[in-house]
């Protein structure tokens, strides 16, 4: 990112002058005040759409995931299938890909709910499942929307530690975040506010 700048019509200007190099490896935490940019910062990175000015370039990214704060999934689908389908995506055998799946469901605390249909997850188990499903489709860039929010402690260090072993498998992963434990858990932090 060099020189990024953003801003709704008609607003000011949320974050200027915006220069990072976000590398593999990496887990930032994207922090800032409520309002100050963190879930736009995150639509830029997925390319949603340019920034006012400066530039966003890409090396050696063709795969980019997102889990953002409204889980969509598909009503009538099992979970296991939320989380299957993409590793089949990626060339893994059906059998192999639903083992691979359930480990995932089992890591996020949902291995009860696999068979479930994703109409009947609760919301905090629906993200977890978005969370696994991004996971599961091995991104190398992942950009994660308050992951931890709805989640007590111990779910939320599950989730937490996810996001850290895709990191250490090559990702770079980016959590817009409020929770102090979490930013505790990224390994560089990124203050919207040294940009406001
Ligand atoms: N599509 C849009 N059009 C116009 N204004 C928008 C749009 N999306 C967001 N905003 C405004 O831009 C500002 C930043 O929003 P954003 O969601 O990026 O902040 P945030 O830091 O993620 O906030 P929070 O921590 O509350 O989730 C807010 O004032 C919001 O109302």
């Amino acid at each position: 990112m060099d020189s990024v700048a953003h801003g709704y019509r008609g607003q000011h200007r949320l974050f200027s002058n915006l220069t990072a190099e976000l590398l593999p490896d990496h887990v930032y935490a994207l922090v800032g005040p409520s309002g100050s940019g963190k879930s736009t910062l995150l639509s830029l990175l997925a390319g949603w759409y340019p920034p006012l000015s400066g530039t966003i370039a890409f090396e050696g990214v063709d795969r980019v995931g997102w889990v953002f704060q409204n889980p969509h999934g598909v009503a009538q689908r099992s979970a296991l299938d939320h989380v299957s389908l993409p590793l089949q995506a990626g060339g893994a055998r059906r059998p192999a890909a639903k083992l691979r799946a359930l480990t995932l469901l089992r890591e996020f605390g949902l291995a009860d709910v696999a068979s479930h249909r994703f109409s009947e997850l609760s919301g905090g188990e629906a993200q977890r499942l978005m969370l696994a499903r991004g996971i599961a489709a091995a991104p190398q860039l992942l950009l994660v929307d308050e992951p931890t929010a709805q989640l007590d402690m111990r779910t939320a260090e599950r989730v937490n530690e996810s996001l850290q072993a895709l990191a250490h498998r090559g990702a770079i992963v980016v959590v817009a975040t409020h929770d102090q434990n979490t930013r505790r858990r990224c390994t560089d932090v990124l203050d919207l506010a040294d940009y406001a």
